[in-house]
């Protein structure tokens, strides 16, 4: 049905067990506020596991173009994930700058937060459709929580998107029968705890996505 992105690996093991499983996608934070925060030592590690056709994401909030020399410069990445205020200017000088495809996420939580995926996807090259952040959530994402996906249905965007949000092995195939997402990420989903990917909980991810 979907593609499938697993994001916040911080262990070899759970790294395979997202390959091993079909994931087209898995993600490295690079936000040192999270519980999946990876240094880029140990995400270089980890991306030099990852099989040809997998695409290595690195996700980052507001990064500074330091920042991203300096972990580019350590981490091959395939894709730019960008999680946090960017403007679609910031968007497009990142692109141009450090020439890797980027993915903007958009936080949802009602239809007038629909707009934005216009703007941005003028200059992005993937969209992530993820719940909007409470205010007083301590991360721009990553909070396990879900949006009304039927504020989706009948919308199509010209730019590829992806569909993030509190997703778990119990809900995506729904969410992708509401929504129509091709490609769809989770993080929390598939965890233990924060932070502590479960194997099992991946791979039943992968089977009822895909
Ligand atoms: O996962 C994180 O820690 C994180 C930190 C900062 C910004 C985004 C983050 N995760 C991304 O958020 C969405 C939804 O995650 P969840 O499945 O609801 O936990 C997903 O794209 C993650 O990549």
């Amino acid at each position: 049905m979907a593609q499938v992105k697993i994001c916040g690996l911080t262990r070899p093991d759970h790294l395979a067990a997202a390959v091993d499983a079909g994931a087209a996608f898995v993600g490295f934070v690079f936000f040192e506020k999270s519980p999946r925060h990876v240094s880029p030592e140990i995400a270089a590690e980890l991306a030099a596991e990852v099989p040809v056709g997998v695409a290595r994401v690195g996700l980052f909030v507001d990064p500074d173009d330091a920042t991203l020399d300096a972990t580019l410069a350590r981490v091959p990445l395939d894709l730019l994930q960008l999680h946090g205020s960017e403007t679609p200017a910031r968007v497009a000088e990142i692109k141009a700058r450090h020439g890797l495809p980027v993915m903007k996420a958009v936080g949802v939580a009602g239809p007038e937060d629909l707009e934005a995926l216009w703007d941005y996807g003028l200059v992005a090259d993937l969209l992530l459709v993820d719940a909007k952040p409470p205010r007083q959530a301590a991360l721009p994402g990553g909070n396990g929580l879900a949006f009304d996906w039927r504020l989706l249905v009948g919308r199509k965007w010209l730019t590829p998107w992806m569909l993030a949000g509190g997703l778990t092995p119990e809900n995506v195939a729904e969410a992708v029968r509401l929504t129509g997402a091709r490609i769809v990420d989770v993080s929390s989903g598939v965890e233990a705890a924060p932070g502590q990917k479960d194997p099992d909980r991946i791979r039943a991810f992968l089977a009822a996505a895909g």
